[in-house]
């Protein structure tokens, strides 16, 4: 480890920085390739994503998945599970499975596994990236989608070719670099909104990432980097709660969708069931989603998506050095177990199905061949 240059300040002054060599977005992805398979469910499935947030497709987006990933062997044990409930529900559900490898603190706490694999405030940064790769990879492979919280503006350089829906949270939507970055990433960003429960954040935040940009980064070989953006026109409010007050009634969506209008912005709503929505209490993202279903089951069409917190056991631990950790069980916000996830899940099919029958058009009833289920990617 080397010191970095000193600033033209003393050390009493503030804080200091140590520098070391960090391997190149270029080479971790040489040592640690996409497949074929790999990039079809990649592409088809940011398409599918794009098709379902733009109404073309009638399906509901579900990311759902572990608030983080701190053990790569319950990671895949999760995925293994939701891979075969994504090929069940196919037809109404279009599941991406949240492998958050970031966490953004409110104050302090556990970074995740791409900063600090071992949880113990080792940083091993390279072997968190190492881990990272090989584990998306492995569930891509499946044949599952993969959602993250982009929080470093350098990590999509490692990591986006593996990404289908990416968000933007809370703690950083009203964030300048967060938006640039958004503007260039090849996938649709859910926009937050603000912790403060400000839902303009988000929009104000979508309109930036829809721009073209120009900022600070790094190119595949590791260099520092003038990045250019192109503008992401795949970006969307996600409804997520805040101050106390949850967010997701159908006022609020109205409400929402207004705000969206009037920014000449599409009216694209996904709702997360957790965080301020659930007062942080994991039981009652249920509660949540079924009232979502309720609305879909009755027609509602302005909610697009669902975020879910969901690892195989419920609730959340500690860690504790020394001690051994629950297997499948989260270590940052509290999560529904999978048997409470497999029933909601298959409750949310059953809402869209529901809400399909009554969208048929006549013509389909005396038609049957229009009635054909479309064939989704
Ligand atoms: O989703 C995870 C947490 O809500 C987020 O990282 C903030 O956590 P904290 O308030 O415990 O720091
Ligand atoms: C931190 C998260 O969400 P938010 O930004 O809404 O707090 C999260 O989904 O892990």
């Amino acid at each position: 480890m080397r010191a970095a240059v000193p600033g033209p300040v003393s050390r009493e002054s503030g804080g200091r920085v140590t520098a070391e060599p960090l391997v190149s977005p270029a080479a971790l992805a040489e040592r640690m390739p996409v497949t074929d398979r790999v990039a079809d469910t990649v592409l088809a499935a940011r398409e599918a994503t794009c098709r379902v947030l733009a109404g073309t497709d009638d399906r509901l987006l579900v990311v759902v998945g572990p608030c983080s990933v701190h053990d790569v062997a319950a990671a895949m044990a999760y995925a293994r599970l939701l891979w075969d409930m994504s090929e069940e529900l196919a037809d109404d559900l279009l599941l991406v499975m949240r492998v958050y490898l970031e966490k953004p603190r409110s104050a302090l706490g556990w970074p995740g596994l791409l900063t600090d694999p071992s949880l113990d405030g080792g940083f091993a940064v390279h072997s968190g990236l190492s881990s990272a790769r090989e584990l998306m990879l492995a569930i891509t492979e499946l044949g599952l989608p993969i959602a993250v919280e982009w929080l470093s503006p350098i990590t999509p350089a490692y990591l986006g070719d593996l990404v289908t829906w990416g968000a933007i949270g809370a703690r950083t939507v009203e964030s300048q670099v967060h938006r640039q970055l958004a503007s260039g990433l090849p996938m649709p960003v859910g926009m937050k909104n603000a912790t403060s429960g400000s839902v303009q954040s988000a929009v104000d935040a979508i309109r930036a990432a829809a721009a073209p940009h120009a900022y600070l980064g790094i190119a595949d070989n590791g260099a520092p980097a003038i990045l250019r953006t192109s503008g992401n026109p795949h970006c969307h409010v996600v409804l997520r709660g805040g101050s106390g007050r949850p967010n997701y009634s159908a006022e609020d969506v109205r409400e929402t969708r207004r705000r969206l209008r009037a920014a000449g912005l599409p009216e694209r709503v996904v709702i997360d069931a957790s965080h301020g929505n659930s007062g942080k209490c994991h039981e009652r993202q249920r509660a949540v989603a079924g009232e979502i279903a309720e609305r879909i089951a009755a027609g509602e069409d302005g909610v697009r998506g669902l975020l879910l917190e969901s690892f195989i056991v419920s609730g959340r631990q500690d860690v504790v050095p020394g001690e051994p950790l629950v297997f499948g069980q989260s270590v940052t916000d509290a999560c529904m177990g999978w048997d409470a996830t497999a029933s909601l899940l298959r409750s949310l099919a059953v809402a869209v199905r529901e809400r399909r029958r009554h969208a048929q058009p006549l013509v389909s009833v005396i038609n049957p061949v229009a009635s054909e289920p479309s064939q989704h990617a």
